[in-house]
């Protein structure tokens, strides 16, 4: 369950669910791989990470020292086998799930290279509005409302 508070998207009781109010932010790069015929990439959570099998944009925390840039690029040559071109930065918001305060920082991606490889036993699906796959994760959920923002805005 979600509830957005003034700027924070607030997941099955965020932090004050754990005791824990108040934590760091876990920064988080994320990439919307746009292809060519307008769909965009979902990849489902691998097993073993919290969310497990919740749909998602690829991406991943950032290192010590890394750009949300980088970070993108590292994530997604790790987890797909792909090497991204520029990544247009977006959008961002911050989640507070029982397991981490994450700020997400959405970037846009339209040219890569490589062919996808699902290097942590995770799931693809190549997307258009409305996705029909479930359950997408809370803190991916906005982007589908952006995207379809700007789909209306288009037409
Ligand atoms: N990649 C991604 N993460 C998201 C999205 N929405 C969202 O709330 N998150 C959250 C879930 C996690 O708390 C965090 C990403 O952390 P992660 O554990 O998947 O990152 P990672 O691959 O670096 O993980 P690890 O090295 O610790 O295994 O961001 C999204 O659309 N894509």
């Amino acid at each position: 369950m979600a509830r957005m508070t003034s700027e924070t998207l607030v997941v099955d009781g965020g932090g004050a669910a754990q005791g824990q109010p108040v934590r760091p932010v876990t920064e988080v790069a994320v990439g919307v791989l746009v292809g060519r015929d307008g769909r965009f990439l979902l990849t489902s959570r691998p097993p073993g990470k919290v969310y497990a099998g919740y749909w998602e944009f690829p991406g991943g925390k950032l290192e010590a020292g890394e750009t949300v840039e980088q970070a993108l690029r590292r994530e997604l040559q790790e987890e797909l086998g792909i090497s991204i071109g520029p990544a247009h930065p977006w959008r961002d918001t911050l989640v507070d799930y029982p397991h981490a305060l994450v700020r997400l920082h959405f970037c846009k991606v339209f040219d890569w290279v490589g062919e996808l490889q699902m290097r942590e036993g995770q799931q693809h699906i190549w997307e258009h509005l409305p996705v029909g796959c479930e359950p997408v994760l809370p803190g991916a959920i906005p982007v589908l409302a952006w995207l379809t923002e700007e789909a209306a805005a288009r037409d």
